[in-house]
């Protein structure tokens, strides 16, 4: 058995609350979902707007092989728009439960019908191909959807759909639903939201029962809970029954962060597949059944979905995850010194901190007595703040032993301080500052301060610390700490620094 995808994440996944993608990146997505070898893209819901139409018309211009298809209500202006934008297929939607039918239309059954039926005729007419979808059709009554359909099938409908427009399906409720409609004379597709988290299993079953066509959205993302989410259908089909779609399952993982990039839309790092946790591990039982046999904790590889095994330090780790991280790190340690480690990076992980890479180096190299060496010092920092001048830092610093000035401007003065640090080491290293965390310890104003940074240099990731009574100076410190962390191991920045000066 094979199943065929329709991606909606232009359309239905673009119907997201805040979500909207200008033409461009709708053509870029389009150009990927292309590539990843999806059957149908449902490029928009050409109505919309006139950027949505231009969308389109970007896509469809490009003379994809991929059918190209836009949603449109049963009414003939829809099915227009559509056409202007030169698109292969409708995906042509009408309610069919009594409450749609009466709350919204505010129309009879017959009424609906009727208008099915016309507007599918007049799509078909102009040359398009029309997939007829009933929205809440899993609240219908079974008799009348099936009569919408029929007549549909007649009026020139090529394909069916059958929306489960807000998640009120069971798998078992699917199965039977499906199966009944996929006696009928024309392909049937399943389209699953999940408001009850249930969408990908809903439409596994119904794709069991007979339907061949599966409505998805790369991460799931869609009106309120979302749809169906394409690559947890795509490798659940693949992985667990045993069937075969067209989708390249290697460029998974970077669809998915294209996806999130565009629409700007954050994945949640349990998200299976996909999220950053799929294929990570910390607990001290899973990383040594990992490091012995992957596929102890791993049901599949990730590099099948373009992703990649990590391991994380923390609370939970074993000494075994330690010792391989350790080694890997170039650090070989005796038992003693490798039980201080492990109940130094235990202790972090009491606090409810994560320990980076370079967190571990630091405590390693700190139980091992190596000095870490400080390739960027503060030699001085002067601030000019007030009310009526622009926030001004000037620094001094030592970088490997020669004397740099810089100065900056700012917000505030810790903005200017910071800005000032980062100008002085921009044309050697590119830190990012990602976060930036500040508590007083204890109260008052004259308070002691506690700043935590989290630095990001190309993959690495480090937080720091510095805790004074004064703010910008814990400030500055603890970002200047953050970029000793950084640098400290990339004896090829300091080179570049040393040559330079
Ligand atoms: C479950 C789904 O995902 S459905 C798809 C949802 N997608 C969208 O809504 C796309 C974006 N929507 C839009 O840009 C606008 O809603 C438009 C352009 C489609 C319509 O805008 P407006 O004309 O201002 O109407 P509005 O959005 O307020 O109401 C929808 C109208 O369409 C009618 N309608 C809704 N669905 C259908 C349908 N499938 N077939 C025919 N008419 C429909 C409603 O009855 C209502 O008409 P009424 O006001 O005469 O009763
Ligand atoms: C049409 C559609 O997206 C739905 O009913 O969910």
């Amino acid at each position: 058995m094979n199943a065929r995808i329709l991606d909606t994440t232009l359309r239905d996944g673009e119907q997201t609350p805040g979500v909207s993608l200008t033409p461009d990146e709708k053509l870029r997505m389009a150009l990927k979902l292309d590539e990843l070898g999806v059957d149908v893209i449902e490029a928009g819901s050409a109505i919309t707007s006139i950027g949505e139409r231009e969308g389109i018309k970007k896509i469809t211009s490009e003379g994809l092989s991929t059918e190209i298809c836009s949603f449109a209500r049963a009414v003939k202006v829809d099915v227009d728009a559509a056409l202007e934008c030169d698109v292969d297929s409708v995906h042509l939607v009408i309610p069919t439960s009594d409450l749609h039918i009466k709350y919204k239309l505010k129309k009879t059954r017959e009424t609906v019908k009727d208008l099915a039926i016309e507007s599918t005729q007049y799509a078909v007419d102009h040359g398009l191909l029309v997939e007829l979808s009933a929205e809440d059709s899993t609240r219908s009554d079974i008799d009348y959807l099936t009569q919408v359909f029929k007549e549909g099938i007649d009026a020139g409908a090529k394909r069916i759909c059958a929306c489960d427009t807000v998640g009120m399906l069971t798998p078992e409720k699917a199965y039977e639903f499906y199966g009944h409609l996929s006696k009928l004379d024309a392909p049937l597709s399943v389209h699953c939201h999940n408001d009850f988290g249930l969408a990908v299993a809903n439409s596994l079953s119904g794709l069991r029962a007979g339907a061949s066509q599966a409505h998805v959205t790369v991460n799931g993302i869609g009106e309120r809970a979302g749809n169906a989410s394409l690559e947890e259908l795509v490798v659940s089909l693949y992985s667990l029954y045993g069937v075969k779609t067209n989708i390249k399952i290697g460029m998974l993982y970077e669809i998915s962060k294209m996806a999130s990039r565009l629409t700007n839309v954050p994945l949640q790092p349990n998200k299976a597949i996909v999220g950053e946790n799929a294929f990570a591990h910390e607990s001290g039982i899973h990383a040594d059944g990992v490091i012995k046999k992957a596929e102890t904790y791993e049901p599949i590889t990730p590099e099948l979905v373009g992703h990649k095994r990590r391991f994380v330090m923390g609370k939970h780790i074993g000494s075994g995850l330690l010792k391989k991280r350790l080694e890997e790190m170039g650090l070989r340690v005796d038992d003693e010194k490798l039980n201080q480690i492990f109940t130094r990076v235990k202790a972090l992980g009491d606090k409810g901190k994560c320990v980076t890479d370079v967190d571990l180096q630091a405590i390693a190299e700190d139980v091992l007595g190596i000095v870490a060496e400080k390739v960027v010092e503060l030699e001085e920092l002067t601030i000019v703040s007030g009310n009526k001048i622009t926030p001004t830092a000037s620094v001094r610093l030592n970088i490997n032993n020669n004397e740099v000035l810089e100065a900056g401007i700012g917000i505030g003065p810790v903005d200017a301080a910071i800005v000032a640090v980062k100008k002085s080491i921009a044309d050697f290293a590119d830190i990012e500052l990602e976060q930036y965390h500040v508590d007083a310890i204890t109260g008052g104003t004259d308070a002691l301060i506690d700043v935590i940074v989290k630095l990001k240099h190309e993959d690495q990731i480090v937080t720091a610390r510095s805790t004074q009574p004064d703010i910008i100076n814990a400030s500055v410190e603890a970002y200047l700490s953050g970029i000793n962390k950084i640098l400290s191991d990339k004896k090829d920045i300091k080179k570049i620094k040393e040559g330079d000066l």
